[in-house]
């Protein structure tokens, strides 16, 4: 059996908005995210994950942001290409885990809704993906409110 770990990470800065999109799940907040697509900092950073363990690379290098036909679009699209690309080479994911770091919005009483969504677009059942949250405790970039980070781990294995 072939065993394949990889990481992501992304960051995308609070700027005029009302609501931030985290796994695809649109949460009301006093800002936005900006971005050339959704700003989806969950979905990029699990994505990357994906590209990760399979050493191709990165979100950027297939979908880039200076291509016009990504501006806007919902990040699913991302995912969904990783995880196809994952079972194209032969793997199955095994797990997902996924720590947003921001001091706001509140992630825990979105957490669930955020663990279905992502779990439905990877393709997973719920007890293979954890989306989980933490503050930097006021300190850095996250602490003074400036945006939201994301670091995330994905398992792939072969059958
Ligand atoms: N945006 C966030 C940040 C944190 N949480 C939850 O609060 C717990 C305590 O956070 P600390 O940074 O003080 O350790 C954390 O474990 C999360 O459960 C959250 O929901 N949203
Ligand atoms: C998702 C892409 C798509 O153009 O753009 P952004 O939404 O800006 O996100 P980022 O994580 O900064 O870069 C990756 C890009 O591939």
């Amino acid at each position: 059996m072939d065993i394949r770990l990889g990481n992501g990470f992304d960051v995308h800065a609070f700027g005029p908005g009302d609501h931030v999109i985290l796994c695809g799940v649109k949460i009301p907040h006093d800002q936005g995210l900006v971005g050339h697509s959704d700003a989806d900092v969950a979905l990029h950073s699990v994505t990357d994950a994906l590209y990760g363990a399979l050493a191709e690379g990165d979100i950027g290098q297939h979908f880039p942001p200076s291509d016009p036909q990504w501006k806007g679009a919902a990040s699913d699209v991302f995912l969904r290409h990783a995880v196809t690309l994952a079972g194209t080479r032969g793997f199955k994911i095994s797990n997902i885990d996924c720590t947003l770091i921001c001091e706001f919005p509140k992630i825990g009483p979105h957490a669930q809704k955020m663990r279905a969504a992502l779990a439905a677009i990877a393709g997973l059942a719920e007890d293979r993906v954890s989306v989980k949250a933490t503050t930097s405790e006021q300190l850095g970039f996250t602490g003074r409110g400036e945006g939201i980070a994301c670091i995330a781990t994905a398992t792939l294995v072969t059958p």
